[in-house]
């Protein structure tokens, strides 16, 4: 049986980066940036005022006082008409043009309107260049705005709209399809008869999907029947990821791994030294230029939880880009003396012991099968296999829920 470590260096191994595509840039948030984005026009287009107020001659001001005569009014998305000479003004509003002429603009509030198409002002310091932006300050045409690489949130859209791009060559997110197996299933929608329990890991793992930046796709329940497997596992190999639920460790019915191996994927690795999640399966299909990874995640739903965060997620990280830093785990330290006994290196729920998220404390928990205890949960903490008492103070690695 492998270690963790050692199956995480085979997900690096076999998990590759998707290769670029041209998506609207709204749905784009989350992504790496796949090519270098440069400006399509200058920002701002033309040397804009920054207040509502007058568009003057600063040499006019130069006393602090003037009566100037106004001559047209320049709102934004409008062009002026006139040039400002001495003596003169252009109302203008914010975003709007400053007119040949004039250098410099005088706040509203600083102003009187007088009869005649005449304004008097008190105001000192108007100097050139007082509340104007220059035309291309912010950005001039040609220069690179993104850099290829660069991860997209909110703000990046809001860019990439201001020069014109409303899409965009990221890299995708991964479509990882999801399939529950098992004959005691039945869907959330239903009540459970005599030896029945509702599909948990099915919608779990759909939205852990989507938490990790994936695209997921559901394929329902697969009963316990070769037909029945191999017609659902053969649409999910159309996924870049594959994730089953149950039938990997070594029951009757547990006929994931040989229906795989018909469908030419190929066993990477089966079982890891890992509580809860021993049975993970893990393996790949290279057919007609096309990869999918395949995960076998053990049916008991804290170890399908457990296996997801340590493995499915890392591997839709490097799918997506993510860069080592962006995969690495937290390290955190125990907030009291805590004896864990197992055969096994142990995943174990925790919560937060203190607002700044520093000390945890494990939780009381039974098990594998025990999802509703997770609930409380806020982390997963990293015990070694072996008894060992751990004392506060002890620092850990932890896999942040
Ligand atoms: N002889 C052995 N028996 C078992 C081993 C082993 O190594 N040798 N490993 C144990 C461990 S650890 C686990 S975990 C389970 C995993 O078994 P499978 O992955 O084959 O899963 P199933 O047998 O189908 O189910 C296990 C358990 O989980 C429940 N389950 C299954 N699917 C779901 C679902 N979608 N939602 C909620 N609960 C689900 C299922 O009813 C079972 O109770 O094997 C041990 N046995
Ligand atoms: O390792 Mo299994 O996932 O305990 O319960």
């Amino acid at each position: 049986m492998i270690s963790i470590t050692e199956a995480l260096q085979l997900i690096d191994q076999h998990a590759a980066q998707l290769p670029p595509q041209q998506v609207a840039a709204l749905t784009a948030i989350g992504c790496l940036l796949a090519e270098e984005v440069a400006s399509d026009v200058d920002s701002p287009p033309h040397d804009k005022a920054m207040m509502d107020g007058y568009a003057v001659v600063a040499a006019d001001l130069a006393s602090g006082v003037a009566e100037l005569e106004v001559i047209e009014e320049i709102t934004a998305g409008n062009m002026p008409t006139k040039a400002v000479a001495r003596s003169q003004a252009a109302r203008i509003m914010t975003g709007a043009p400053i007119p040949s002429g004039a250098d410099a603009v005088v706040m509203i509030e600083q102003t009187q309107p007088l009869e005649n198409n005449r304004v008097r002002i008190e105001a000192t310091g108007i100097a050139t260049g007082k509340n104007i932006m220059p035309k291309a300050s912010s950005l001039a045409c040609g220069v690179t705005v993104l850099p290829s690489g660069k991860r997209l949130r909110a703000l990046e859209v809001g860019v990439l709209a201001e020069v014109g791009r409303s899409e965009v060559s990221v890299v995708p997110r991964p479509r990882v399809a999801v399939l529950s197996t098992g004959d005691e299933l039945v869907d959330v929608t239903e009540k459970p008869g005599p030896g029945r329990i509702r599909n948990s890991n099915g919608p779990m793992l759909l939205a852990q999907i989507a938490a990790a930046g994936g695209v997921a796709e559901n394929l329902g329940i697969a009963r316990d029947v070769r037909e029945e497997l191999t017609e659902k596992i053969a649409c999910g190999l159309e996924a870049d990821i594959l994730v089953l639920s149950g039938g990997v460790s070594a029951g009757v019915l547990d006929l994931v791994p040989s229906v795989l191996a018909q469908q030419q994927v190929t066993q990477v690795f089966h079982k890891v030294h890992l509580k809860p999640g021993k049975p993970i399966w893990f393996g790949k299909r290279d057919v007609d230029g096309k990869t999918t990874l395949v995960f076998g995640l053990p049916g008991n739903p804290v170890g399908s939880l457990v296996c997801f965060e340590l493995f499915v997620r890392r591997a839709i990280g490097i799918l997506a880009g993510l860069t080592s830093n962006e995969l690495q785990s937290a390290e955190v330290t125990l907030a009291e003396t805590f004896t864990h006994r197992g055969d096994r290196p142990t995943m174990f729920p925790a919560r937060w012991a203190d607002a700044t998220q520093q000390t945890a404390l494990p939780l009381a928990w039974k098990g594998s099968a025990d999802l509703a205890a997770m609930a409380s949960a806020d982390l997963l903490l990293q015990f070694r296999a072996g008894d060992a008492e751990y004392r506060a103070g002890d620092r850990l690695a932890g896999l942040i829920l």
